[in-house]
């Protein structure tokens, strides 16, 4: 198990952000972490990173944990964030370099940014790249520890319709070789070519945890998109 979380809740000041999730991810496994806006999924992440005071009667990633084992964890997992801040002056090949000397082991650097269309920028400002650039790059960078399992938050947002296909791609073959992915997004094309299984937050609450097959039939719905917005508490009002 990749990942192992049981009954971990949020809690800031009186408000409970997120009540006793659950979450079992295998090597191999990607899961979409959906809700609304404010129900939870950001407050998870942190939570199961340990970057966020939580309680739970598990909590066990890449086989240790987040608080007492930082450094092992920090190694084998990576994360990219919503909004990855550069520093001004900072080129493609500095940012790649900062992010591999944080690590033991690193993957293929150049290989990544062939990959992820950014070879023949490395000497260009991260300041200067394209939205949808500097997404791929914070994409990059998540994957240089080579890690078990990546937290990918928002994926794709800002990418071109080609640029999402070929990170799925990317992302797909990675799973193919072990890779975990927690994943969370808006778009259920991302969540359907990416995801084993789904986990539906509302107001903090699980309302669903199962595969993309079994949300279709607890909603009677024809459509990710319809089933989610069932259970997301979406349909016809804000919030
Ligand atoms: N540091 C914090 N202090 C107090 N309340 C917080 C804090 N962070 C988040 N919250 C609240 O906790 C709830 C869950 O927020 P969270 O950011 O986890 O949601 P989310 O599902 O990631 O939303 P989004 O899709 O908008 O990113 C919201 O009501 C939010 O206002």
């Amino acid at each position: 198990m990749v990942l192992s979380v049981k009954n971990l809740s949020v809690t800031y000041a009186e408000n409970v952000a997120v009540e006793r999730i659950s979450i079992q991810l295998e090597a191999g496994q990607a899961i979409g972490l959906l809700g609304a806006n404010g129900a939870g999924k950001s407050s998870t992440i942190a939570a199961v990173l340990g970057i966020e005071t939580s309680t739970y009667d598990e909590l066990v990633i890449v086989g240790k944990s987040p608080f007492r084992d930082r450094k092992e964890v920090f190694e084998q997992v990576g994360v990219q964030f919503q909004e990855t801040r550069f520093q001004d002056k900072l080129t493609v090949s500095d940012a790649c370099k900062q992010w591999q000397a944080l690590y033991k082991k690193t993957a293929d650097v150049p290989a990544l940014l062939q990959t992820f269309g950014l070879a023949g920028k490395e000497k260009q400002l991260v300041k200067l790249l394209s939205g949808g650039e500097r997404q791929r790059l914070a994409v990059l960078l998540a994957l240089i520890p080579d890690p078990k399992l990546v937290f990918l938050d928002e994926l794709t947002t800002g990418l071109d319709t080609k640029a999402r296909r070929m990170l799925w791609k990317q992302l797909l073959a990675m799973k193919e070789d072990g890779l975990a992915i927690v994943l969370t997004s808006h778009y259920m094309d991302e969540i359907e070519a990416l995801c084993d299984k789904i986990l539906i937050l509302r107001k903090g609450q699980t309302v669903f945890h199962g595969t993309i097959q079994e949300v279709l039939i607890a909603s009677g719905k024809a459509t990710l998109e319809d089933a989610y917005l069932h259970f997301a508490g979406e349909e016809e009002q804000w919030g």
